[in-house]
């Protein structure tokens, strides 16, 4: 297996607070990697250092074999580093297609500039909705391309979220809180979509408090308490990790309830 991300001995702090004090994060190239911790363990820190929105004190981030801790957010947007926020952030006017061709934009300058030529713009702008409507259709609202996304349920526009992530295919993107909100059918649907995006080449790195869905989906996973990676493994060795319960449960309890 090929290491795509390699996070070393990183600190973050806010004030005198370290919310990560020499923590690690390995990801191979094609995994579902799972991030998690308890509450303030300082994963969405983690995703906001590695993306570039957040700067660490300390530490380093290699992203295919090339050393980014200097680099901007756009840069590393780039190079292939895509993510989504905690909670929904679509935009609630434009329709679904329109929010999904933003993030394609966004992503992706050339698409913009190509955009304004007359006949290059419009076969870009045809290539572009191609891509968003396979988006769409990954995420399982090709029946909605027109209707604002605001009109969307919050598991809806959870899906178009994704989409919009997924559109510009990252080769790697971390997700942070996907399941959260989402009932068991949208959470089953998740786990296929992700399934699916990695089938497809990319790798992703997913932040989650619902234990049965991280276990289920993910093939590693990296445990954080307070700053530091306490645990690095498979889901059924990170289950039985003496650390990792004591971390979530406190020392008297036995096993993690992933259910
Ligand atoms: N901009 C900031 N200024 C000050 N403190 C911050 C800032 N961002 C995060 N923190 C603190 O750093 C710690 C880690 O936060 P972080 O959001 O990374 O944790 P988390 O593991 O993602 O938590 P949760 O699971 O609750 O989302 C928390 O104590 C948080 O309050």
């Amino acid at each position: 297996m090929t290491l795509l991300l390699e996070v070393q001995d990183l600190s973050v702090t806010y004030g005198s607070f370290k919310a990560l004090n020499g923590a690690s994060l390995r990801v191979e190239k094609g995994e579902i990697h799972g991030l998690i911790g308890p509450n303030g363990s300082g994963k969405t820190t983690m995703l906001n250092v590695v993306c570039g929105f957040a700067r660490a004190r300390a530490g380093s981030i290699a992203f295919a074999d090339a050393r980014i801790e200097r680099l901007p957010v756009h840069r590393r947007a780039a190079m292939g580093l895509g993510r989504t926020f905690q909670g929904i952030a679509v935009f609630s006017e434009l329709s679904v297609m329109e929010n999904v061709l933003v993030g394609l934009h966004l992503r992706d300058s050339q698409s913009f500039f190509r955009s304004c030529i007359p006949f290059l713009g419009q076969a870009a702008e045809l290539e572009n909705q191609q891509r968003a409507l396979a988006a769409l259709k990954w995420a399982g609202l090709e029946g909605s391309t027109a209707v604002p996304a605001g009109t969307l349920s919050f598991g809806g526009q959870r899906m178009l979220d994704l989409a919009r992530a997924m559109v510009a295919t990252p080769s790697l993107l971390l997700l942070d809180e996907p399941a959260a909100g989402l009932n068991p059918n949208e959470v089953a649907q998740l786990a296929a979509i992700v399934r699916e995006f990695r089938a497809r080449g990319s790798t992703v790195v997913v932040v989650e408090h619902h234990l049965k869905f991280v276990m289920g989906l993910c093939d590693r996973i990296t445990v954080l308490n307070f700053g530091q990676t306490i645990a690095a493994d498979t889901p059924d060795k990170v289950q039985k990790n003496p650390a990792v319960i004591e971390a979530y449960l406190g020392p008297d309890h036995v096993s993690i309830d992933a259910h």
